[in-house]
């Protein structure tokens, strides 16, 4: 019998955590008002249940991975949110610390893209970021090496982001392609231009994964499979909630026969992608190391993300104990991240500000 390594029952090495693995609640300090814990976390560890219970836990996490569906009162969502913002400040009204802890050190800038720099939106093809957003990227890249790390295909944010001036991290990370040996930041200069495919062995059966995901998804309307190369997405964010059950057992009935694959959750997202050890925090590693930071003190890498596979970046960092994540939500979520923005806005806000900081220091040197 195939093992059943996709589901969120198992608990093995290298799985989706946030969706696996049972995690105490982080203790609460007195006067604070606890913001509802992920019920995905809670309790499937090791549990003995059967093929239904497991696709119950499945839309019980898809439904957990909505926060906009908190049935929670006005007034209460916005209590706590006030508790959440206190151990998550804005990074806007933090933005003097976060620069005077970068002193002397050089910034590296990491960004997500989906929620992000481009607001979410029902169909994936259009996520547009707006051309503002594109010209403060295209400064910020001026100021700061900079780069792109998201679960889509490279060619696709390509598509959407237009600057070659920054480093590419697709599929989650497992495409990595950056700019050429002429790049400024790069301190080595003689450096080949960077490519990396941790999982290009996949690349047969993730194309096998997806049309069979494509013929399964056609009857579930509002269902679509998106290819990005390493991965795959399967999208529910247009199908009506009472059949979620239904696409996640299609989905099961796929991915049960592929023990190499494993699902992880984002954004009414479920994703599909190899079991490797492989993730957007060794893919934040990865550049550094390019870039020529590997074991350096001097560098502040900055993370700013909006989503459950951004969290591995966070917790990287925290690992690090070297620069900041920044989780981008207007909702209350379990993070690593030390600060937050709420919208694409605000990031674009953050990374204007870092822009005309940089310039004003490097005018004061000359
Ligand atoms: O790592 P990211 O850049 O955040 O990519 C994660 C997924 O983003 C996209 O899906 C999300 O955005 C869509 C457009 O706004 C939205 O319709 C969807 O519900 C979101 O999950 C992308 O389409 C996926 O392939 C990425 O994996």
């Amino acid at each position: 019998m195939p093992h059943q390594n996709v589901l969120v029952s198992d608990t093995k090495p290298g799985m989706d955590t946030a969706v696996m693995v049972a995690q105490k609640p982080p203790a609460v300090p007195r006067g604070y008002i606890p913001y509802p814990y992920p019920r995905s976390r809670r309790v499937l560890k090791n549990l003995e249940i059967n093929g239904e219970q497991r696709i119950n836990a499945w839309v019980d996490s898809m439904r957990a991975s909505s926060p906009t569906n908190a049935k929670s009162s006005p007034s209460l969502a916005e209590e706590q949110y006030t508790s959440w913002i206190l151990h998550h400040p804005s990074a806007l009204d933090m933005f003097e610390q976060i620069v005077d802890a970068s002193k002397g050190k050089q910034i590296v800038m990491f960004l997500d893209y989906d929620g992000t720099l481009s607001p979410i939106v029902d169909d994936p093809d259009r996520a547009f970021m707006s051309d503002l957003m594109r010209q403060t990227v295209r400064k910020l890249a001026r100021c700061f090496p900079s780069a792109i790390v998201t679960g889509r295909c490279i060619d696709k944010v390509y598509n959407f982001v237009r600057l070659a001036e920054l480093y590419y991290a697709g599929s989650h990370g497992m495409d990595i392609k950056g700019p050429s040996k002429s790049f400024k930041f790069n301190k080595d200069k003689e450096s080949e231009e960077v490519v990396f495919q941790p999982a290009s062995e996949f690349l047969p059966m993730i194309d096998e994964v997806y049309q069979q995901l494509v013929e399964k998804s056609k009857s579930t309307p509002g269902a679509k499979v998106e290819n990005n190369k390493f991965c795959i997405s399967v999208h529910f964010r247009c199908v009506d909630e009472k059949k979620w059950g239904e696409l996640a057992q299609k989905v099961r009935s796929v991915l049960k026969e592929y023990p190499k694959l494993r699902l992880t959750q984002g954004r009414k997202v479920l994703e599909i992608r190899p079991t490797i050890k492989w993730d957007k925090g060794m893919a934040l590693e990865f550049l550094l190391e390019s870039l020529g930071f590997a074991n350096l003190t001097d560098v502040f890498p900055v993370y700013i993300g909006d989503d459950k596979t951004d969290e591995d970046a966070f917790k990287k960092l925290r690992d690090r104990g070297q620069g900041v994540g920044i989780m981008v939500s207007k909702f209350p979520k379990d993070t690593s991240a030390s600060y937050s923005l709420q919208e694409p806005n605000e990031v674009m806000d953050f990374l204007q500000r870092l822009v005309e900081w940089k310039q004003v220091r490097t005018r004061s040197r000359v």
